[in-house]
This record gives structure tokens, sequence and C-alpha cells, in this order.
């Protein structure tokens, strides 16, 4: 057997034995089957080595042994079996660091003995400042050590390690024992390979065991907060709690947010642990998306990759914090990637790690799982709270408070814009938006408010056309459509996910609503849009019905008005003969259904009589309903009539009902009926003769039961001679015709109607005008009233207003030749009216006294006896100025 020293030479230095000789082999032998037996009782490593060096001791002299092993990666050896007891530098300051140490496997030294795959013997001296050479040697050469012999232990003829002895007496270590050392070497090797196996076996059971318990601890979590403090438990198990956080990959798939965390005792401050506990990091800065690629744990140096251009904050708070190392695991359920662990520790057992990983990932799915569960459960409380809300909004405003409440206050999503589609189903009008969201943007969102914008612009027409809803990135929609104003905007306000949706109610598109949100809960802002959409179909509904129940009331006003002016049978005045036969027709026609027409010159009182027919006939409970054939444009007089359904005309936003519907079961007077268009009389010709009318752009058939009473001023037997009223519907109009004579006809009318006038208009002005002149009356009797009683009773109405006493005793009558109206030189009458009134308000003023000091006399400058002579000719009686 060839031994080598580090120089190459010939084992010379050892002392030379005769290895042949029977009773070496017999030594070597021995040592074989004692160390054998040795080693099958070996149950603790350190035993190996202190039984090894007592065996071996007994035959040979050597100070010391240990056994250092190769690291797995083959870069390093470090110390695995150590007899310190025997150490001659146990003592030695470096003693614990070098026990503790990697010594690399480069170097002449340990080179050496890699190449000669057999036991080497060195001297110190040589060896020992070589560069390159482990720091021990020195030490031990200091310890007094001379020589060391290192022999290579393999197994499946791999170098696994070596055995070095060492001796402090040069030529203590012979050929024989070198040769003993290498026949002994595979059992060593062999003892080594079983207590690595062996101390690996029972890390793995131990490690087992652990997780076994934490495992129990993981799967009963079910909060945050539980797993949390299981995750710390675990770690504080395996020593392995430095602080970790663990990052959840958001919905966006593009960040990542503390989970859970537990930084440990840190020098961090408050602002920077809220920063990267809450802050969203992204996945894919060439770090994290390393972790969550990686099959295994990854080691991270944070300066390195720092160094290396990541720029995620995070790292900057880590090194901040001091840490240097980091361990990141990516925690997977199944095929579920969930996020990624991070552990603040310098190096550990990856297999470990994997394990402790896999253990959280199923804790943390279940913790998801069940806060998944809650947050539906909350969504549909929450939903259902708002469903609740919702259901009573009838106004614009109830729903803009709803919205905002649920928007704002519990989503922290921001309403950017609900828009309307208009009644040409085209233009998309704003109906509530929250300005403060574009505070930044103000000009320009007031300007797209104002411009008006329709379906066919290029995103509304996106969302229209989407089943449910649409989720923009604000970022990717301003990269792809820079100039779409609408994108610009959403930008401005810095929030990531526009949330776009149709609004439908009953399949019909009502408009859009875009939702800005940087915390997207989709299924939720789908829930509750579905709801606003019903509150906003509720919405129009009920403006409908208000605008429908508007017209009512107006129409109803109108009515109670045209009541307040009906007159019955007893109020109409007129006691001649020509009055007396209208009466006996009115009394005949009354209780009969019978269609009348009503003739006579305008201000006769033909809209009177026809009220006085309908007060006096069975359907004298409903009211009359009047059209006014003169009052209303040709075009819309068929609607006034008939009604007419929503769309069936330009501005025909709304269905509306027909008078001759308003009167079914009543009366309806068609005023100056002469003033029909033809197009209208065919119309109404048609309902008269089959008492049914359909609804213009209208399909049903609506029966009705009316009774017509028509008026008119004109002769329509000359208009229908002259081809401008339809002989047929005149003939069926004319059934029972009643001619009002003019007033001139009937002056013995004349005072009587003066009477009732002046009555009525003192009484509804509280005046206390309650005569007629004589001479006022034979003026009026002599004057020939073109205008008839409408214009008798204008007459008397402006009478009273301008009376300033008890009696009329002037009227202004229009100039009988060219029908102008005289006017007096002034509104305060003649210049008698005047003095008289003069002297009537002076006396009032001095309480009654004529004369004497303070008397009215005095204060109109004449002598007492003037006055009185002129009391008496202007006919002023005491009554006038004592009376009030
Ligand atoms: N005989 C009467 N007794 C009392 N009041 C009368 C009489 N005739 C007419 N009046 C009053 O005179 C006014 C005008 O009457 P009315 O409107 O009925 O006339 P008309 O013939 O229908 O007018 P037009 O042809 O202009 O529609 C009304 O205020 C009405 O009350």
């Amino acid at each position: 057997m060839k031994t080598t020293t580090q120089n190459g030479n010939d084992v010379s230095a050892a002392p030379k034995t005769d290895l042949k000789t029977k009773e070496f082999l017999e030594k070597q032998r021995k040592i074989l089957l004692d160390l054998s037996d040795d080693i099958t009782q070996i149950r603790d490593k350190t035993d190996l080595i202190i039984l090894f060096s007592s065996r071996i001791k007994n035959l040979f002299y050597f100070k010391h042994t240990i056994v250092t092993l190769i690291d797995p990666e083959r870069t390093s050896y470090r110390p695995f079996l150590l007899d310190p007891v025997s150490s001659p530098i146990q003592t030695h300051p470096s003693y614990a660091r070098l026990v503790d140490s990697d010594f690399p496997l480069r170097g002449a030294f340990i080179e050496g003995v890699l190449d000669a795959g057999k036991p080497v013997l060195y001297w110190m001296e040589d060896i020992m400042d070589l560069p390159g050479s482990p720091s021990f040697l020195r030490v031990n050469y200091e310890g007094g050590i001379r020589e060391i012999l290192m022999t290579p232990l393999k197994s499946k003829n791999e170098t696994i390690g070596f055995l070095h002895m060492y001796t402090d007496r040069p030529g203590s270590i012979t050929e024989e024992f070198i040769s003993i050392i290498e026949g002994i070497a595979p059992q060593i090797s062999s003892a080594v390979t079983n207590i690595i196996k062996n101390d690996e076996i029972r890390e793995k059971e131990w490690i087992n065991e652990i997780l076994l318990e934490c495992s129990i601890g993981l799967a009963a979590v079910r909060t945050r907060e539980e797993l949390a403090g299981t995750v710390r438990t675990t770690l504080i198990r395996f020593n392995l709690m430095r602080g970790f956080g663990i990052r959840r990959i958001n919905a966006d798939q593009e960040t990542m947010t503390t989970y859970v965390h537990d930084l440990g005792v840190t020098n961090v401050s408050e602002a920077e642990m809220i920063e990267l506990t809450q802050s969203q990091f992204p996945i894919y800065d060439g770090l994290q998306d390393r972790v969550l690629d990686s099959s295994i744990p990854l080691q991270v140096n944070i300066d390195a990759e720092i160094r290396r251009g990541i720029t995620s904050r995070y790292l900057v708070l880590w090194q901040d914090m001091g840490l240097k190392t980091m361990v990141g695991i990516a925690l997977r359920n199944g095929d579920v990637t969930l996020g990624v662990l991070w552990l603040g520790i310098e190096q550990a057992n990856l297999s470990l790690l994997q394990a402790i990983g896999s253990q959280i990932s199923v804790a943390m799915s279940n913790v998801l799982a069940a806060e998944e569960i809650i947050d539906r459960e909350r969504e549909k409380t929450f939903l259902l709270g708002f469903s609740n809300e919702v259901a009573r909004v009838r106004t614009k405003e109830d729903l803009k408070n709803a919205v905002f409440k649920v928007l704002n206050r519990v989503l922290n999503v921001k309403l950017a814009m609900i828009n309307l589609i208009e009644d040409d189903n085209v233009t998309l009008k704003p109906f509530m938006y929250d300005r403060t969201l574009f505070e930044n943007a103000s000009e320009e969102f007031d300007a797209l408010v104002a411009a008006s914008n329709t379906i066919h612009e290029p995103t509304a027409t996106r969302v229209l056309a989407a089943e449910d809803r649409l989720i923009l990135k604000v970022a990717e929609e301003l990269q792809a459509c820079p100039d779409n104003p609408f994108v610009q905007l959403w930008a401005k306000t810095g929030l990531k996910y526009m949330f776009a949706a149709p609004l439908r109610s009953a399949q019909a598109d009502l408009g859009t609503i875009w939702l800005l949100t940087d915390n997207l809960k989709s299924e939720l802002l789908q829930g509750i849009c579905s709801q606003i959409s019903t509150a906003i179909a509720n919405i129009q509904a009920n403006e409908k019905i208000l605008a429908y129940k508007r017209m009512l009331e107006m129409e109803n006003s109108q009515l109670k008005e045209q009541i307040k002016r009906t007159y019955n049978f007893n109020e109409i005045v007129g006691s001649g003969p020509e009055m007396q036969q209208v009466y006996d027709l009115i009394s005949l026609v009354s209780e009969s259904n019978s269609t009348v027409l009503i003739t006579g010159e305008t201000g006769t009182g033909k809209e009177l009589i026809a009220r006085a027919i309908h007060s006096a006939s069975p359907r004298k409970d409903k009211l009359m309903i009047k059209v006014n054939c003169a009052a209303l444009p040709a075009n819309l007089i068929e609607s006034e009539l008939f009604g007419h359904e929503k769309g069936a005309f330009t501005g025909a936003v709304e269905r509306r009902i027909g008078k001759f519907e308003l009167a079914d079961n009543s009366t309806l007077f068609l005023d100056e009926i002469g003033e029909m268009p033809l197009e209208a009389q065919v119309k109404l010709l048609r309902v008269l003769q089959e008492k049914e009318l359909e609804r213009i752009g209208g399909k049903t058939t609506i029966k009705v039961n009316v009774r017509i009473i028509t008026a008119t001023n004109r002769n329509l037997g000359e208009e229908v001679k002259a081809g401008r009223f339809r002989s047929d519907l005149y003939y069926r109009l004319n059934v029972f015709p009643i001619h009002l004579p003019p007033l001139r006809d009937r002056r013995d009318d004349i005072i009587p109607l003066a009477h009732l006038f002046v009555d009525r208009y003192s009484k509804a002005t509280g005046r206390k005008v309650r005569k007629i002149s004589p001479k006022v009356l034979q003026e009026l009797t002599s004057y020939p009233w073109p205008g008839n009683v409408r214009e008798l009773e204008h007459l008397m109405e402006r009478c009273v207003l301008l009376s300033t006493e008890p009696m009329i005793r002037e009227v202004y009558l229009p100039n009988k030749n060219t029908g102008a109206e005289v006017q007096p030189v002034a509104m305060l009458g003649t210049l008698e009216d005047v003095e008289r009134m003069h002297i009537i308000e002076t006396i009032k003023r001095c309480r009654g006294k004529l004369a004497g000091r303070g008397g009215a006399a005095e204060y109109l400058g004449m002598p007492a006896t003037t006055l009185h002579s002129k009391i008496k000719k202007l006919g002023i009686t005491k009554r006038q100025y004592l009376a009030e």
C-alpha cells in the first residue's frame, strides 16, 4: 500500500513496518471485528468517533480525530463528528467557530486528498500556510499538532467526507497505522452514511410529527386571525419564527396584498408597517412571479434583488427593517395559486418549508372559502336591504340617496354616470352622477354632460351590447383609445376599473350605468345594477303616473271651473215670449238623448242653455265636457276629441284620453261646431253613427255613450251650401235645433239682466253697488247690443268696478255709430261727479262736521252756507258721508 504526502513524496516519512506479518494482519482483523461490533451498537453519532478513537488508540498513538462531511452541492465540507475531549484545541478561542464552519473544497490540502482517493499524511508545517489551506490546520498546529492523516470516506465510489487524524508526535502515524485506517475506512464510511440516513429519518419523523400536530391546528382554522395565530405557532415549533407575511393574489390577478402577517419585533415605523401590510404589490415584478413559478421555496437576498433592478417598494421596506434574506414559498391548493408566504429567515430545510407551505395553503383556502361564504351571505343580506330600500324609491332624489349610500359608504365604488335613453331611442341623457369624482377635470366633465351623447358612442355601444356587464381596465382602455374623452376622464380619477352595465327592464334597454372602483366586486355590483334598473323603471312609471295625474287634475280643475259657471235653469234671465219658447224646448229635449244644435249670435247664452239641458238631463251627475272647436288648431282637434296612443305622432309622448271618452255617459258640448275642419267632421260623423271610436294610433275600438250638444253662431245651412260643412253631419247634428234670439230683439230682458250682473259682480268684488240710475237704465235699453248678453255682462262688471257709490250713474257705451267706446276725459267721471266725491270725502274726514272750526266748509275754503247749497244741488245725502 502506498501512501503519499502532500508533496506527492513516497511515504518515507511514515515509520516502516512489515505489513505482511502475521501479527499485523491479526491486529488489523481484530480492530475491524471490534469496530464492526461497536458500530452495530452505536445509538448516538458522537459515540462512533469516541469508540473508534479509543479502539485505535489501543494500538497506535494519535492525539484526536474528527469526521468532516462534504455538502450536497459539493462545494465545501464541514465538521460532522467531533471528539472534543481529546482535541488539543477545544479551549482555543476559534474552536466554536471552526466546528460550525464550512471549508471550501478547494486548495492543495483538500484537493490532494480527493485526488489521491486514499489516506494522505501531511506535515502541518508543509501544508498549513499554503494558499487555500483551511484555518483549522494552523489552529491545530498552534495546539501542538504536527501531522495530520486525511482519509477520504466513500460511499458508492463518491467521497462523502474525510476522517481527520491528528498527532502531536511526529512519526507516530506509521505505515501500518495508515494501512489499518485505509482498511477500516469503508466501515467508517458506511457507519457515517448510516448515521446520516438515521439523522435524516429521525429529522423527517420529527418534522412529520410536528407537521401532523400543526396540521390538526391548521385544518381547524376558519378565520384570518386563527390562520395568523396557527402559522405563528407552526413557525415557532420549527424555530422559524422571525416574522412572516402571507400575501394573497388580488381579484385583478396582477397584484398581491398582505392577507395575514406577524412581522415579529422589528424597528419598523407605523407608516411603513401600514404601507407594507396594506399596499397592493405587483405580482409581475421579477421576484414575486419567480416565487409563484418556482416549485420549491426561493431564498432571496434582498440587497442582491434591489441591485438586480427589482423596484418593488416592499424590498426597500424589508431593507429598512434590517432584513437581509427572505424565503418565499408559493401557496397553492390544487391548481389554484393563492399567494406567497414570505418568511424572514436566513436558511432552512427546503422540504420542511415546502411541507409547511402546503399545509398553510390548505388552511388558507379553508379560510378563503369560509370568508367567501360569509361574504356571500353578507352580500345577500346587503342586496336584500338595498332592494327593500330601492323598492320604496319613487323619485330620482330617493334613488340618488340610496345609490350613493350603498356605493360610497358601503362598497367604496364611485358612480361615474347613469345615462338614460331618450324617447328617440338614440340620445343618452345624463340622469345621475357623482360630480365630486371628477373634481380634477370638472370642466371636461361638465362639457361632456352638456354635450348630447348617443347609443352610437363606441363605449356606450359596447356596454349596451354586453349581456350583463363590461369590466374595463382604465389603463388598458386609455392605451387602446387615448383620444376617447370619456376614457380620459376615467383616467383622471386615478381609479383602476370601470364597471359598466346596461340598465334593462323587461328586456328593454333603459340606459347605461358606469361605476369606477379599485375594489372590484363584480357579482355584487351586478346585483346592485339590476336593482337600480328596477328602480329607474319604477321612477319612470311613477313619473308617467304623476304626469297623467297632473293632466287629470288639470282637466278636473277646468271642469270644476266650468261647473262654477254652470247656472241652472233658474238663473237664466229672460221672461219674454222668445225666451219662454226656448225654455219650452229645453224642457222638451232634456230628458231625451237627442242631439241638440243651439244657434244664435255670439254671447246670446248658447253655452248656458247647453248646460241647462245637461243639468236637467239624467246625465246631470256627471260633468258636461266642453270642447271649443274654434280654440284648437286643426291638427290637434282630432286628438282632443278622440285621444291618441303614445308615439302616434311627433309630440305624442304620452297616451291621451280624448274628450269623447271623458264624456262617456255624459254630455259632450261641441261649441263653435261651425269651425270644425272637414277632416275632423268625417271622424265625428263616424263616431256619432257607430257610437265607438279609436284613439289616434290605437288599434282597439272603444264604445262610448255620449249625448251631443253643439252650438254655433254661424248659419250652418249656409256653411253646407258653401261646402265648408258636411251636409250629412249637419243633418245628424240638427236633430233638435234651438235658436236664441239676439238681446236687441228681447229688450225687456236687458234691465233684469243688468241687475243680475250688478248684483253678481258687487258680491264677487265686495262692493256695495246696488242700484242703477234711471238715466243709465234708459241708455242700456236703447243700445243695440251687438255682443248680446256677454257684452252687457262685461259692461256691468266694469260699471261696478268704476262706481264709487252704491248707484251706477254712468255707463260708457260704445259709440253707436262708430262702435268705438266714448271715453270720458278721466276715469273719475264728470266735473260734477268729482265735486260730489270731493265734498263727501272731506265731510267724512271731518266726521260729519260741516261748519265752524275744523268743519268741512273751512277745509273746502267756502262759507258754510255755500257748502249747504252745494250739498243740496249735488243731491248729497247724510247717509253718504255718515255711512262709513
Ligand atoms: N239668459 C241669460 N241669463 C243669464 N245669463 C246669461 C244669459 N244669456 C247669457 N248669459 C251670460 O252671458 C255670458 C255669455 O253666454 P254664453 O257663453 O252662453 O254665450 P254663447 O252664445 O255661448 O257665446 P259664444 O257664441 O260666444 O260662445 C255668460 O256669462 C252667460 O252666463
